[in-house]
């Protein structure tokens, strides 16, 4: 066994990771072991107690990762947890494989799972209710002998409770009374509400006297807040999961159970500076597994701190904490300012401030802007989907005159299909740049491509920083599907640099004239970005 960490936190309360166990559970989920060591280091860092490693026997993988776990990464804050099964009936916990595999982990705490459900002992174990309350006895108690500490996970505790009340409290108590450190209630099926579980937690603590922990599935929606509600009652150990990830809709999500912890709750469950590490920990975790972080996550969702409506934006212009319910830095995300159709001045004002534009609370070109936006998004465009292109927009008025670094005298894409079925696609671009006239000519695995690289050979004479430049994604939507093919075209594009992306919006009734609005604005951009002064 090894001793996997030094934490600096107290013991009186649980953090407790499961995104390795019952996170991999969610389907769409596949993690391999080096995914599996990768989000084990991005939860040490962000500084949890527990980190649920997954079943060691269950499947090689999970074996491999607790060997390699141990002998690769060096904790500084968690303890690295095995989990398993009370040993099978009749049998004996010592001669249980699977709780062999256990200890053969080497991980220094295990949780185990049991029945507490009378109706799951007889009809999914197939035992008696006397024998399970054995299995749960030895196998504690095994355990705590070999020098683990053991968590008692209580499968379907609270319909179990509703079902039978005094097997259910007798189960936590055969575990408390083995040396099970915490008793962990579980809503297996996702099935409870707030005050539901704040009634059965006060209930159980107070008859048993048992440490109870809380673990929580989403499938009402309230797995973070049946979390708290049990802390209101009194349990002191919560078992989560990195951005809710889980079997069907998911557990309790690790991030906003630790911010509500330490910001609402006032208890240090985080060692010291890792809560403004938590967006960051979020969206690293999100690309481990492959999946696209979710926008609106609370705390950590891009968009949990972006105000949209002009109204907001007056009142968050005199103090943020009008329309915030904490600072965002303090969990690591920042305020953003979307402007769009439903902006009114001090949106503007303070996007300017974001896009570091001092609009020096001139009313007039902020007036100006605000129609402009309306005005441009009533045709298609949207804003807050492309701060680049506003930004542009803002720059222009500010200026009086559009930023120019090219003049375009015309463009030409065609698209040349052939009786083999082959085709092939070539563009134009005519423009000035420098007092410079240059045409240049590309081909393209599609009209849009052509078009990109005709501009981007063309440019690239004068202005060698585009090189780098590369598109990396491209989005077209029909705003008016009743017109069919001669519908208006919205294009979105987004450009990077290396060390950053920006947002281009273009719109017209042909994809390839909105395509090709879009390009040159993300052009247009790039080149402000790489500190280019423009024509004069
Ligand atoms: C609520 C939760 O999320 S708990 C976590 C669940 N996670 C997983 O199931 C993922 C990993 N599981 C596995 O890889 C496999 O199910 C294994 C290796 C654990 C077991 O595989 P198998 O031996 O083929 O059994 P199988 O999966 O068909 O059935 C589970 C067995 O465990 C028994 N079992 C279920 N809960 C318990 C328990 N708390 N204590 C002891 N035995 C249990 C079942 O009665 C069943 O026994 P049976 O084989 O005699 O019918
Ligand atoms: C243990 C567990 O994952 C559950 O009961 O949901």
């Amino acid at each position: 066994m090894t001793e996997t960490a030094t934490s600096e936190l107290d013991d009186s309360f649980h953090v407790f990771d499961t995104t390795l166990r019952d996170g991999a559970q969610r389907e769409g989920i596949n993690l391999t072991v080096a995914d599996k060591l990768a989000i084990a280091r991005h939860l040490d860092d962000f500084g949890v107690g527990f980190i649920e490693g997954g079943w060691p026997g269950a499947n090689p993988r999970d074996t491999e990762f607790f060997a390699r776990a141990q002998a690769e990464i060096e904790f500084r804050h968690a303890q690295l947890v095995a989990f398993g099964a009370t040993r099978r009936p009749g049998a004996k916990a010592a001669e249980d494989p699977q709780v062999k595999a256990l200890l053969e982990s080497g991980a220094p705490v295990i949780t185990l799972v049991a029945k507490s459900h009378d109706r799951h002992v007889e009809l999914a174990l197939r035992t008696t209710l006397d024998e399970n309350l054995e299995m749960v006895r030895d196998t504690v108690s095994y355990l705590k002998d070999q020098g683990r500490r053991v968590f008692m996970d209580c499968e379907h505790f609270f319909d179990g409770y509703r079902a039978n009340p005094e097997y259910a409290k007798a189960v936590v108590r055969t575990a408390a009374e083995a040396g099970a450190d915490v008793v962990v209630l579980c809503d297996t099926n996702g099935g409870m509400l707030p005050a539901q579980v704040h009634a059965v937690v006060s209930t159980v603590l107070a008859d048993t006297g048992a440490r109870l922990g809380i673990h929580a599935q989403d499938d009402t929606g309230c797995a973070v807040a049946n979390t708290l509600a049990a802390v209101d009652a009194g349990a002191t150990h919560v078992q989560c999961t990195a951005n809710g990830y889980g079997e069907r809709v998911g557990n309790a999500n690790l991030f906003p159970v630790v911010a509500a912890l330490e910001l609402k709750y006032g208890k240090k469950v985080l060692p010291e500076g890792r809560l403004r590490e938590t967006t960051r920990i979020s969206h690293a975790i999100a690309e481990v597994v492959n999946l696209t972080p979710s926008t609106h996550q609370p705390y950590v969702g891009v968009s949990a701190f972006a105000h949209k409506a002009g109204l907001h934006a007056s009142a968050i212009k005199v103090d943020p904490d009008l329309y915030q319910h904490i600072d965002p830095e303090l969990v690591g995300n920042t305020m953003r300012m979307l402007v769009s159709d439903m902006a009114g001045r001090a949106s503007v004002e303070l996007k300017g401030k974001e896009l570091g534009i001092d609009l020096g609370g001139d009313r007039e070109v902020v007036g100006r802007v605000v129609e402009r936006v309306k005005e441009r998004e009533l045709r298609g465009y949207t804003y807050e989907a492309a701060d680049a292109s506003f930004e542009l927009l803002l720059r222009a008025e500010v200026e009086g005159r559009p930023l120019k670094y090219f003049e375009v005298e015309s463009w030409r894409a065609i698209v040349e299909d052939r009786p083999d079925g082959t085709h092939a696609n070539e563009a134009t671009v005519k423009l000035w740049a420098k007092s410079e006239r240059i045409v240049a000519t590309a081909e393209g695995n599609g009209p849009v491509n052509a078009l990109d690289r005709a501009l981007r050979v063309a440019l690239e004479k004068i202005y060698p920083q585009l090189a780098k430049l590369e598109l990396v994604d491209y989005k077209v939507r029909i705003l008016e599907g009743k017109h069919g093919t001669s519908s208006t075209t919205r294009v979105l594009i987004s450009t990077s640099d290396g060390s950053g992306e920006w947002a281009t919006v273009g719109v017209a009734e042909n994809v390839i004239a909105a395509s090709w609005q879009a390009l040159e604005d993300a052009y247009t951009y790039g080149l402000l970005r790489a500190g280019v002064q423009p024509a004069e």
